[in-house]
């Protein structure tokens, strides 16, 4: 497990880049940390091994301080904690092999071993067959394999990738997660990602970090931050489509209609719950707006309703609503 706690850097004396941060990774899970363009977050994936050194604060990697670590004891738990860096840093003057083996030689591995070694893992990687090849005759998502398979050669038990995907093209984009899915699964290694991509948050983690200016606005379950989020995400991250509340809102006239935005999460996203409930009462429903997010583990909905009916019906239909969804806001 990976511990943080009130961690702050500050750049140059006067530059509070990251204030009182708080979370943890537990083992074999999935982080991701968001954020806008300087909100901190490569300042922070790169104190998590403390080739940034914080201001003050402590970095737990089971149980131990890292901090207080003497410089070969902390080389030593810099092997259980790799790095992927945005722009791959591979050395252009060797070879797909000769990158992946470099923290080998460093260690002075016996040559046999290294051959073993880096071979399975690039055929893990899926690139073996580019074993002789350099840098520069390369594809992007080649590069990238090339510096997941240096980062996992010494076997670590995290695996800090900072913007994975954002130089890549689409697929390529879905092969590389699919990858770090995969190291995460079979090779059980627990993962943070800085990403300012939501599809990236969606697709693969657990959980999120949200960085606004160095400070945690959100840490907890991906599924809670894009609900209790949802407005400021919409906003900030030109997430999905918007809705026009002024507009969704005008259609609501009646006086005991109401307004109501329902949300649906893990299993019953896919039952028809609103339908069921709706033919018990004395009620007329009109759906304005709805979405469906598929998240790594369960998907969430949304629907915006005008519900129309008399006072009385309308408790007790919303009563049973919130006591079979996920939640039940009235907005109007
Ligand atoms: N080595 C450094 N020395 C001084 N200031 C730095 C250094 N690295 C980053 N900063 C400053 O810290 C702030 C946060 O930068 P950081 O790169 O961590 O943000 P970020 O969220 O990763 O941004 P981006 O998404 O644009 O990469 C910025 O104001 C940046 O100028």
């Amino acid at each position: 497990m990976l511990k943080i706690k009130n961690l702050n850097l500050i750049y140059d004396d006067k530059n509070h880049v990251l204030k009182n941060v708080n979370f943890t990774v537990e083992d074999g899970e999935i982080l991701g940390i968001i954020g806008l363009s300087g909100a901190g977050k490569t300042s922070l994936l790169r104190t998590m091994n403390l080739l940034q050194a914080p201001t003050s604060g402590e970095i737990f990697l089971d149980q131990v301080d890292l901090r207080k670590l003497n410089k070969n004891q902390l080389r030593n738990v810099r092997k259980k904690i790799s790095i992927v860096f945005q722009h791959f840093n591979l050395l252009r003057s060797r070879t797909v092999f000769e990158n992946v083996s470099l923290p080998l030689e460093i260690e002075k591995v016996p040559k046999g071993e290294i051959e073993v070694r880096v071979n399975k893992l690039l055929e893990d990687v899926n690139l073996l067959h580019k074993k002789d090849s350099y840098p520069s005759q390369l594809s992007g998502g080649e590069k990238q394999r090339t510096a997941i398979a240096r980062a996992l050669i010494n076997n670590p038990d995290i695996i800090l990738f900072d913007e994975p995907t954002s130089s890549l093209d689409p697929s390529t984009t879905q092969r590389i997660l699919d990858l770090i899915l995969e190291i995460n699964k079979s090779m059980k290694k627990s993962i943070l990602i800085v990403t300012h991509e939501m599809d990236v948050i969606k697709k693969i983690c657990d959980k999120v970090v949200y960085l606004k200016n160095g400070t945690v606005d959100f840490f907890g379950k991906v599924h809670e931050f894009f609900i209790k989020k949802e407005n400021e995400l919409n906003k900030e991250f030109y997430q999905e489509i918007n809705v026009d509340w002024k507009r969704v809102k005008e259609v609501v006239q009646g006086e005991n209609d109401r307004l109501i935005k329902v949300v649906f999460w893990g299993e019953k996203t896919h039952e028809p719950i609103l339908h069921n409930i709706t033919k018990k009462y004395d009620i007329t429903l009109n759906i304005l707006y709805g979405k469906i997010e598929h998240l790594k583990d369960n998907p969430y909905g949304t629907l915006i309703v005008e519900v129309i009916s008399t006072q009385r019906e309308m408790e007790k239909f919303l009563e049973e609503l919130s006591a079979n969804v996920y939640k039940v806001e009235v907005l109007k």
